[in-house]
């Protein structure tokens, strides 16, 4: 049997009144990576800031282990076991990324004497941070920036990670040297990833399941090899 950790049905989301996602139902698998593409604007970051309580919903339920979520709030969300990985890498220029670690476990809620542990942990998924760790997030390439702001959420030990457009900015190959520790610690863990990205055909490299929206609505379902072939997904742009 498929466990479903996130699922929304009939979601309705936009801005000043007016709808992006209307009656938007979809679900997110335990221990699968789900990969969410689709043309700009089709409402692909609306439905990741919805789902972690950063735009509130106008209609329709979201579920957590099959438990509706009265109240969808950051805090309370990463107390269940979520975490987002926000557009444009969600770091603070002016902090190094060792502030940002310290204060990405206050802000994760980690008890005092976890956080070195918990730290350690983080820095053995991603060592890479290990050579920057001093440093001014400012003054980081693109791609440190991104593993910081994966770090950063990896803190609360997510079961299930939210991660808009990680690729922005990367070379193909430093995109996957950044997804591949990630990836791995999905399979090693069964955590769920709901990946959003323009950069599908590295992104398809390590999804389990395609969905492709255009303008707020779900327009296929695919595996990804049903969509390697690129007049395939030329066809759905
Ligand atoms: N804060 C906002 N206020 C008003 N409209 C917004 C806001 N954020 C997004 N939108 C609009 O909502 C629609 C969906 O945007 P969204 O960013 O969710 O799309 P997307 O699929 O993530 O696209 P992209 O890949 O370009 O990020 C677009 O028409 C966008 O202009």
């Amino acid at each position: 049997m498929t466990t479903t950790v996130l699922r929304t049905e009939g979601l309705v989301v936009g801005y000043g009144g007016r709808p992006v996602l209307d009656h938007f139902s979809f679900d997110l698998r335990a221990n699968e990576v789900l990969c969410l593409i689709g043309h700009n604007g089709a409402g692909k970051s609306t439905l990741l800031k919805c789902l972690f309580g950063l735009v509130p919903r106008q209609g329709g339920q979201v579920y957590l282990d099959e438990k509706p979520l009265n109240h969808i709030e950051p805090r309370r969300l990463t107390a269940a076991g979520l975490s987002l990985v926000p557009e444009g890498r969600g770091v603070f220029p002016g902090l190094t990324v060792a502030e940002t670690m310290k204060m990405g476990l206050w802000a994760a809620g980690v008890p005092k004497d976890l956080r070195e542990e918990r730290l350690d942990w983080v820095m053995s998924v991603l060592p890479a941070l290990h050579a920057f760790y001093q440093q001014r997030a400012g003054t980081l390439s693109g791609g440190q920036q991104q593993i910081a702001s994966i770090g950063r959420a990896l803190l609360s030990r997510p079961r299930c990670l939210l991660m808009d457009e990680p690729s922005i900015g990367l070379a193909p190959k430093l995109f996957q040297d950044l997804l591949q520790p990630i990836r791995q610690l999905q399979r090693d863990t069964g955590m769920s990833i709901l990946l959003v990205e323009q950069n599908v055909k590295e992104a398809l490299k390590i999804s389990d399941r395609v969905v492709v929206m255009k303008s707020g609505a779900i327009i296929r379902e695919a595996l990804p090899e049903e969509l390697a072939d690129n007049a395939k997904l030329m066809e759905l742009y």
